[in-house]
């Protein structure tokens, strides 16, 4: 299993280059970085570039593959599951909890399924934090030829187990705080990290 980050965004909201803005002196991206590696489960990281970001990406040493799809989040996981089967996260995650990912990794190992996601008692998911199998690749495949782009749809095809958040410890879901706009930076107080 390795990890994948997504580090292809152009963030726009933000307001350009938002993985590489240092926060207490780190580029955001490393965050998430460092998070996997503090897991137990992953064995090797790859940041999954855009062509353009790519050459960038590769100074902090990390293996980095280019997706060549650029059609948003779900062109990440596909690269990405060209390489093994992976637990995705997005590179503007500055909070994940190793614990956590170990825990799904686990799950979806048990489960055996192609997919292992945490789901909101509301039925939202969160499937830039989640597990994936190499054999997913052929499903997001059928979705991206045929012009769809929501990851959640391509989930919905196949035999997933979901992880009911409300269920799992609080101090977890942290986790999933990701970085929009630079207003999101105030929210990241010293007391989170
Ligand atoms: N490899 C890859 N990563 C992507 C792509 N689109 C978004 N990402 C990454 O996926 C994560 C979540 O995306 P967003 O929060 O929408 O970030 P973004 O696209 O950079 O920001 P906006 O332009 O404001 O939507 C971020 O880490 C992005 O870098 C893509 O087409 N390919
Ligand atoms: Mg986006």
């Amino acid at each position: 299993m390795i990890g994948a980050v997504l580090a292809g965004g152009r963030g726009r909201r933000f307001g350009g280059n938002k993985l590489l803005f240092r926060i207490d002196g780190k580029p955001l991206v490393l965050y998430a970085v460092e998070a996997l590696e503090a897991t137990k489960e992953i064995d090797g990281i790859v940041l999954v570039a855009s062509p353009e970001n790519a050459e960038r990406l590769k100074k902090f040493g990390y293996e980095v593959i280019v997706d060549e799809l650029m059609v948003g989040p779900i062109g990440g996981i596909y690269t990405a599951l060209s390489l093994d089967d992976a637990f995705v996260v997005a590179g503007d995650m500055p909070l994940i909890v190793p614990e956590f990912v170990d825990y799904i990794i686990r799950e979806f190992r048990k489960s055996g399924k192609a997919v292992c996601v945490p789901r909101w008692s509301n039925g939202y998911i969160e499937p830039l934090h989640a597990a994936y199998s190499e054999r997913f690749r052929k499903i997001l495949e059928e979705q991206i030829k045929s012009g769809d782009y929501m990851i959640r749809k391509a989930i919905e095809r196949v035999d997933t187990c979901y992880l009911p958040i409300e269920e799992l410890p609080e101090r977890w879901r942290k986790s999933f705080f990701n970085v929009n706009r630079k207003e999101d930076l105030r929210k990241l107080t010293y007391t989170s990290f």
